[in-house]
């Protein structure tokens, strides 16, 4: 039913005009369902469309085409019942005062939504002890670490006490710890009752915070996923990377099932995994042939997308 729904996107287009070259389609007939309360993920490499996803959800961006709208209330003649349910943290410098401190950003802010002194100093006060940016609160953001600053915009976000959550790449420049503190923040905020619309590139991260997680790719929707399966292609596309491996050792791989391919990168040997279990084989393998420089890694969406894509009968572009 439409009014369980927190963000609903009906043919949602989007076309960016270029000036002497052709037009660039950012999104192309984009239709998106997110319940309230649910933490839903947008997962997709760069130039996927997930900004401009993002902006005109939140009101700043106007659609060439298609309708959306945040608890009902439509993106375009709507604005201002869209603006009051909404908090956006759009990452890195794009509206904080570097010259100003946290705190200063954050009673700024605080004063557009005309909120009331008093009110507002508790608030702030609130939001940057729940940030963890209470100690650092009276120095100048520009001293601020990328991790910092997100975690700035994500208090800014929360200042109008918004049902409705847009936050685009959010753990971009956080150190571990903080992106895990951030996990447990959005796991808060939805037992508040919020909704989370969360952008990302990042697979481990959509598999440990959203409900179900959404992938986009050249401004077009290719389904929604469980976390259990983003997470599944995490352990499955493993890469194994080796040094100074033998050329019958190479051949030897490319002919193990579950091997998707093997590449030369100088004297480093690349190998991509795409059945669960292979990359330890693989491990194996060279360990037995003599190899002693491996390493092994997380898949980067990329690779999970030529099979994802593949597999559904989509063109690689
Ligand atoms: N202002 C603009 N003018 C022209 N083209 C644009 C503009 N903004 C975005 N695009 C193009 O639209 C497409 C989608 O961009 P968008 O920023 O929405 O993707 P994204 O998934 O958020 O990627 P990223 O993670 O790199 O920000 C890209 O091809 C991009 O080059």
């Amino acid at each position: 039913m439409a009014q369980d729904l927190a963000v609903e996107a009906k043919g949602l287009r989007r076309v960016y005009e270029r000036r002497g070259g052709s037009p660039a389609v950012a999104l192309d007939g984009v239709d998106l369902q997110v319940r309230r309360g649910e933490v839903r993920g947008l997962l997709g490499p760069n130039g996927a469309g997930k900004t401009t996803l993002c902006k005109i959800l939140s009101t700043v961006l106007l659609p060439s085409g298609g309708t959306a709208s945040i608890n009902g209330h439509d993106v375009v003649r709507e604005t201002a019942e869209v603006r009051r349910t909404i908090g956006i943290a759009f990452g890195g410098e794009r509206g904080l005062y570097t010259r100003l401190t946290a705190r200063q950003n954050l009673m700024y802010w605080s004063a557009l939504y005309r909120q009331r002194t008093r009110q507002a100093r508790a608030r702030v006060e609130y939001l940057l002890d729940r940030i963890g940016l209470a100690e650092k609160a009276d120095e100048r953001v520009e001293t601020f670490s990328r991790g910092m600053k997100q975690r700035l915009h994500l208090a800014r976000a929360l200042i109008g006490n918004p049902e409705v959550l847009l936050l685009d790449e959010p753990t971009i420049g956080m150190d571990p710890v903080a992106a895990r503190d951030f996990r447990a923040l959005v796991a808060e905020l939805q037992g508040e009752g919020r909704t989370v619309l969360v952008t990302t590139h990042d697979m481990a991260e959509a598999e440990a915070v959203c409900d179900r997680v959404t992938l986009i790719d050249g401004g077009r929707l290719l389904g929604t996923e469980e976390p259990r399966t983003i997470g599944g292609w995490l352990s499955a596309h493993e890469r194994v990377t080796a040094t100074a491996v033998p050329s019958r050792v190479v051949a030897e791989l490319r002919a193990l099932p579950g091997v998707a391919q093997v590449l030369s990168e100088g004297d480093r040997t690349i190998v991509e995994t795409s059945a669960e279990g292979t990359g330890g084989q693989v491990l194996r393998h060279l360990i037995d042939a003599g190899v002693t420089e491996v390493s092994t890694g997380r898949p980067t969406l990329e690779d999970v997308y030529l099979h994802v894509i593949g597999d559904r009968g989509l063109k690689l572009r």
